[in-house]
């Protein structure tokens, strides 16, 4: 049973990333699995996780799919209703979480968020490496859960840089930069607890964050 991720171990030069999911299909076939392992991704907000995903997304986009949470918070300018979150109203989201159609939800700074159990399916049955971006309460809530994911922190280098890029990012309030960051000091705090992450990175340098990223997931165990 091979013990590491054989497409991302030899990374695909670009103009062949459009073939991955075909060899993603053959492998499956192959080896008689199923799915690989999906992966957590979680860290304070403003670490940098989406910019990291976003590079990745672009990179390897018929490799890894990301799962579309739901919130209740408002859209941000350019976000798109579907692609970065499903936006929706509180009592409908409350009845689908009644109704057992979320894996995970949390409540961030005044809204809720969760995965669906659709959102994770519907990149498994594109045959690509599921994604989930989800607070430390999420992290917390999957490991109940039977997906078993690899667990990925992304930390900013300190408190300061942090807020230095939640400033900067000029998407929140004063109010809510305050909410974000009195939680990111416990979330910093906590995820250095033994067993919560299989592996931390540092996003200091923008590059070298990217490149441990890509190297972590060359070693995706698959199931
Ligand atoms: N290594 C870096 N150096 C400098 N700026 C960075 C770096 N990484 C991300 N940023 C910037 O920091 C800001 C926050 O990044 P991003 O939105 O990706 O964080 P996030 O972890 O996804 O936050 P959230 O959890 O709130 O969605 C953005 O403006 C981004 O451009
Ligand atoms: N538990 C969950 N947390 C989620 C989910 N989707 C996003 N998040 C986390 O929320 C905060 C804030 O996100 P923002 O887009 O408002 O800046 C961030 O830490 C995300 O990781 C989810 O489905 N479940």
């Amino acid at each position: 049973m091979p013990e590491l991720n054989p497409i991302l171990a030899e990374a695909p030069r670009e103009n062949e990333t459009g073939d991955m999911s075909r060899l993603l299909h053959s492998f499956f076939r192959w080896t008689g699995m199923s799915q690989p392992r999906p992966v957590v991704l979680s860290g304070p907000s403003g670490a940098g996780k989406s910019t990291l995903l976003k590079r990745l997304m672009k990179e390897f986009e018929d490799v890894f799919g990301l799962s579309v949470s739901h919130t209740t918070r408002k859209p941000r300018p350019g976000e798109v209703d579907g692609t970065d979150y499903h936006f929706v109203m509180r009592d409908k989201m409350e009845r689908c979480i009644k109704a057992g159609e979320f894996l995970e939800h949390a409540e961030f700074s005044g809204n809720l968020y969760g995965t669906s159990k659709w959102a994770v399916k519907a990149v498994q049955e594109q045959n690509r490496i599921c994604i989930l971006d989800v607070d430390l309460q999420g992290v917390k809530n999957i490991k109940t859960t039977t997906i078993n994911p690899i667990y990925i922190s992304v930390q900013p280098p300190s408190l300061q840089i942090l807020e230095t890029r939640l400033r900067g990012r000029q998407t929140e309030t004063e109010d809510a930069i305050q909410r974000r960051l009195h939680t990111a000091r416990q979330d910093m705090e906590m995820s250095k607890e033994q067993g919560m992450f299989d592996e931390v990175i540092v996003n200091d340098d923008l590059e070298e964050a990217y490149l441990k990223l890509k190297d972590l997931l060359k070693e995706v165990k698959l199931k």
